[in-house]
């Protein structure tokens, strides 16, 4: 196994609070390093476009409101072509690997990259590593020119493979020399950058002239830092379909519940902007927001009132919602997968089950209900086109970054500037829907949906143990909660995001 050897992260600090979060560099650990000019001065595409290279000290803020008198805050340094490379273009051998899940967009990142090499630096050995991280060890390379990847992007899935678990750092940087590759592209989510952080403090440690960078991919948009992930607008434009079939559906017949599962294991993004962007939907269960089911202010009773207001309904779950609850009636002999995620169970099933059991026994209405799961029809499908451009720019900065020497970095979008940002930046934290942020209460508003917020917690958070030792009452479900819906919104200690 690899040591634990784990270098310093660069933190720079300037006047008025400035810090930038630095990347490291090739120079910072093998000294003496020869410079180049940078090829795309020669590149009649490049060398007709005004300040086309980006200044050393250019730097992206991570967050763009600031108070007058407040510290400038933590910065990224920004993505673009160098006046010097570090490399001869002869000299790269670069690798792509893809790991993970699917998602949209996968085959663009790579057709660009294979493809920008090449244009942009004059690159022509590039290497497709088969089926993730262990096709590092345990599988031949593909050989990819710009030619062969030329259709890529209008197929789904990657053209490379992919795999969860074989993660074997020792055995992937020996791969590494072995095949004399000097740049390594790692294209994936949460997983694969910290695998590729891994990558990287080995290959930091041998001393190899080897840049580790990452590209984002996460169709559930739960990587923080960046702004959005590519393949997340073309799931929620594809989600769409799903969601107008259960309408229809649901609305062609007298009490009809149309139920849609979408991918979101910890974070609900997908099922929020899905709906926000549909209006048909009367309820979206996310795993940041617990609800329950039965009793005043829960969703049987929503689902309900909604049915005899207006015939009919629409619940869109996120995959990872309401777990706690389906834990508690299907026991599962499966826990892991093999990256280590946890197992999750179908919540769809078990709601639309739950919703049909509760009407039969509970209720004179006679429901009709169609569950539907779109989730691998909406990962397998190919980028859209704004999700195309954004994987071009993704390719093309990553690139930069590692010809200029930077590496043990992702590139990412940071309001809306490509950034290169530090792993751990990126594997630290998840990012998640804010349940008292102003986007959710939007979404709570277009519903009309319970918050299923128990008031006790309300409380608690609101005016801690004041309240809370007043309220005296300890019970599970919590009847007030919906009548202050829109007062959490509004609460200044409880971390408001704008
Ligand atoms: N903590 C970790 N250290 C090293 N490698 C990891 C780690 N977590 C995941 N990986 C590797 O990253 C790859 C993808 O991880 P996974 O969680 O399946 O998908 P994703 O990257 O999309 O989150 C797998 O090959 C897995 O072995
Ligand atoms: O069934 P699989 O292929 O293991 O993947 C299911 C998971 O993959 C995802 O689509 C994406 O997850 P990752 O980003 O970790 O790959 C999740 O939404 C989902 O839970
Ligand atoms: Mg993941």
């Amino acid at each position: 196994m690899a040591s634990a050897f784990n270098s310093k992260p660069k933190i720079v600090n300037g006047p008025g609070g400035y810090v930038l979060e630095d990347v490291p560099h090739l120079s910072d650990y093998i000294p003496d390093l020869p410079t180049y000019p940078n090829p795309l001065k020669n590149n009649p595409a490049y060398s007709v476009v005004k300040q086309y290279f980006v200044h050393d000290d250019d730097t992206v803020p991570q967050k763009v409101v600031v108070h007058k008198d407040g510290p400038r805050g933590i910065h990224f340094r920004r993505a673009g072509p160098r006046q010097k490379v570090y490399f001869q273009s002869d000299d790269v051998k670069a690798a792509i690997v893809t790991c993970g899940g699917l998602c949209p967009g996968l085959n663009t990142v790579i057709r660009e990259l294979v493809c920008s090499l090449n244009y942009m630096y004059g690159v022509n050995k590039v290497l497709g590593i088969d089926g993730g991280y262990r096709g590092f060890y345990a599988r031949n390379t593909i050989t990819l020119t710009p030619k062969s990847v030329n259709d890529i992007h209008k197929r789904g899935g990657t053209i490379l493979g992919t795999s969860r678990g074989g993660h074997d750092t020792t055995k992937i940087v020996d791969s590494i020399q072995d095949r004399g590759i000097n740049q390594v592209y790692i294209i994936g989510g949460d997983g694969t950058q910290k695998g590729a952080s891994a990558i990287y403090e080995e290959v930091r440690r041998r001393g190899l002239k080897v840049v580790v960078a990452g590209i984002p991919k996460t169709i559930d948009n739960d990587i923080p830092v960046i702004d959005k992930s590519f393949g997340f607008d073309t799931a929620v434009e594809e989600a769409q379909r799903a969601i107008n079939a259960a309408h229809v559906e649901s609305e062609s017949i007298e009490n009809g519940i149309g139920v849609v599962k979408l991918m979101g294991r910890n974070s609900g993004y997908i099922a929020m902007y899905a709906t926000l962007a549909s209006r048909d939907v009367d309820c979206c269960l996310i795993p940041e927001s617990p609800f329950y089911l039965e009793g005043p202010g829960g969703l049987f009773q929503y689902i309900e009132k909604k049915l005899k207001e207006q015939g009919h309904m629409v619940i869109v779950v996120a995959e990872g919602a309401g777990q706690d609850l389906v834990s508690e009636s299907i026991q599962s002999m499966q826990k892991q997968d093999a990256s280590g995620n946890k197992l999750l169970q179908d919540v769809g099933l078990w709601i639309s089950q739950r919703i049909k059991d509760h009407f039969a026994k509970h209720s004179t209405m006679n429901i009709n209900l169609k569950y539907i799961d779109p989730t691998y029809m909406i990962r397998a499908i190919p980028s859209n086109a704004s999700d195309n451009v954004y994987c071009t720019l993704l390719a093309q900065s990553v690139i930069h970054g590692a010809m200029a020497g930077y590496t043990g970095y992702t590139s990412g979008l940071v309001n809306g500037r490509q950034t290169y940002i530090p792993f751990y930046r990126i594997t630290e934290t998840q990012h998640k829907v804010v349940i008292t942020d102003r986007m959710w209460a939007r979404l709570l508003s277009s519903t009309t949906q319970p918050t299923f917020w128990c008031a006790k917690d309300v409380i608690e958070d609101k005016r801690e143990e004041e309240l809370f030792d007043q309220s005296g009452d300890d019970d599970e479900q919590c009847p007030d909660a919906n009548s202050i819906a829109n007062e959490i919104i509004h609460i200044p200690n409880n971390s408001v995001k704008v």
